[in-house]
């Protein structure tokens, strides 16, 4: 393969540009033209060092073995997906590592290729790459890394990306590029057969070696047109499902019909239709790059956030009475009732972000206190039982598992079996979510950075409810500031990423929401550099 550079072409880049493209445990930037304003930050050079990078890491921190490193690499439906899987195969040549590439597949199918042992799928892969920037707008790709011992987190990305600035201050260096690309190798596998066979092995093996356990069960999938088509076709047909109505299965990176985003109102409006259409049992709807998913039942009900939470956990207590189940910060009162009360679990209520509730998931097991899913209301979520994969279709599978053993067992056929799992969870009749940003250039913010100035607004909202006898403190809290009061809660914290402060509010009616809403607007309005426009809106009417 030709090197697409010569450093005269290269626009100047230093480490702090290498940096931004950082965020948490993701690699994310604007990998075409197209949308005004954003200009492109991860060109085909840009890739090609980051890729070498990562290489670079792997090589340090896996000791020398017998055989050449491998690194698999995939990709979800962009349309940068091409361009960037060039650039990022060559980009591992050049630290003279062999590429397998994997085309169209799913961010948990990557990881699973660290585990898979099967030599005639080049399995184990040293590393993975996964080419996804998740539900982003189109113009947007981005990076997740796996080894056999998880996703990367924000220190080895971070060191990855300081290694990519350097490579790519010496990218001219065509020597060293020559060599090194002489002695790797790129090879084309589908992985994704062996991927979702051990999907389909495992709902057969939970209906008792059942071949064909979901004969007669109607299920629709909703891709979005990410990479999660796969679903329909490799896992529920050989299953024995029918799958008609099914939509949006053939990948198009411009997402004509809707966001691929189990946590998009339009995406759960459009499963949920087609489910009602087609009279089908349930609905399954998966994020682009299918880490994330979410269901509906056969009446329309759908099962995401504290509600698919609530399932995955009773699901979770059969096969392990007395767990912890451990979610985001987010998660509603009502959810911790449940967990505890009815399903006589505990629940470890942590912070937001998918890795952290993992991580936290593996610590707690690590301290003995026993945990089996890890899950957050986006629609993330991971199990013990497999591998702590953060993996959207294997949660699929989890309830699929449910359906066709209580079909097996007599225990009558359809979805109500999934929803009478989840009766007595009690739902807030107004759920929020409101994003306050800070205005980062603001004089306000008297040359602190927005985390601190962050910090300084929670803080203030901490002490100016001390006083307030309406209303308590979550005694035990992992992020933000949470507060109990008219019947309801309120979470404000930082943004994982972003110079935003999100407030959830849950509240059994609009006034009580209203009444929470003024507690913050209140306590904030010192603060010039926030905008708190979208809490104005709401507390307008008090
Ligand atoms: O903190 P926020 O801005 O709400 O973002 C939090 C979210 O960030 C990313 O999308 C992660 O993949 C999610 O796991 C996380 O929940």
């Amino acid at each position: 393969m030709e090197a697409a550079l010569s450093s005269a072409a290269l626009p100047s880049l230093d480490k702090t540009d290498f940096l931004k493209l950082q965020n948490g445990s993701d690699i994310r930037g604007v990998a075409v033209t197209g949308v005004e304003g954003e200009p492109v930050s991860l060109p085909e050079p840009v890739t090609e060092a980051i890729a070498a990078a990562f290489g670079q890491w792997l090589l340090h921190k896996k000791k020398a073995g017998s055989r050449q490193l491998r690194v698999s690499v995939g990709h979800d439906s962009r349309i940068s997906a091409q361009t960037l899987l060039e650039a990022v195969s060559r980009g591992l040549g050049v630290s003279g590592l062999d590429v397998v590439q994997f085309g169209l597949a799913s961010t948990p199918a990557m990881f699973n290729s660290t585990l898979t042992e099967d030599e005639a799928f080049l399995c184990p892969a040293d590393g993975a790459i996964m080419i996804t920037a998740s539900h982003l707008p189109y113009n947007r790709n981005g990076f997740k890394f796996f080894t056999c011992d998880g996703g990367l987190g924000k220190v080895d990305i971070k060191d990855i990306l300081e290694r990519a600035a350097d490579i790519y201050k010496n990218v001219s260096d065509e020597n060293l590029r020559k060599s090194q690309r002489e002695t790797s190798s790129i090879k084309k596998i589908d992985y994704m057969g062996v991927y979702t066979s051990g999907l389909v092995k495992a709902v057969q093996r939970a209906a008792g070696d059942l071949v064909k356990p979901l004969e007669g069960f109607h299920i629709v999938v909703d891709a979005g047109n990410g990479a999660g088509g796969f679903f329909a076709a490799k896992v529920l047909e050989p299953l024995g499902a029918i799958t008609s109505g099914s939509q949006f299965l053939e990948p198009d990176g411009m997402f004509p019909n809707h966001i691929p985003n189990p946590e998009d109102k339009s995406a759960m409006e459009a499963i949920t239709k087609a489910v009602l259409d087609n009279k089908a049992d349930l609905g399954i709807i998966f994020d682009t790059d299918v880490d994330r998913s979410a269901a509906v039942d056969s009446t329309g009900r759908e099962f995401n956030r504290n509600r698919l939470i609530a399932l995955l956990s009773a699901i979770v207590l059969e096969e392990h009475p007395g767990t912890t189940i451990v979610t985001d910060s987010v998660t509603s009162d009502g959810l911790t009732t449940f967990i505890e009360k009815k399903l006589g679990g505990k629940h470890h209520r942590f912070k937001r972000g998918y890795k952290n509730v993992i991580d936290e998931a593996i610590r707690l097991n690590s301290v003995g206190e026993e945990t089996h899913l890890a899950i957050e209301t986006s629609g993330h979520g991971a199990l013990k039982e497999n591998h702590w994969l953060d993996d959207g279709a294997y949660l699929m599978v989890k309830i699929l598992n449910k359906l066709a053993s209580a079909r097996a067992a007599g225990k009558g056929s359809g979805s109500k079996v999934l929803t009478d799992l989840v009766d007595g969870l009690e739902e807030p009749r107004v759920a929020l979510e409101l994003r306050l940003k800070i205005d980062k250039n603001h004089p306000d913010l008297e040359g602190i950075d927005f985390r601190e100035y962050g910090e300084k607004v929670l803080q203030h909202v901490s002490n100016s409810i001390e006083t307030n006898p309406d209303l308590k403190r979550a005694p035990v809290n992992f992020e933000g500031i949470r507060v109990s009061g008219f019947g309801g809660w309120f979470l404000l914290r930082l943004s994982l990423h972003d110079p935003v402060l999100p407030l959830n509010i849950e509240a059994q009616s609009e006034d009580d929401a209203v009444k929470l809403g003024l507690v913050v607007a209140t306590a904030v309005k010192e603060f010039k550099a926030l905008d708190n426009s979208a809490l104005s809106n709401l507390t307008r009417s008090a």
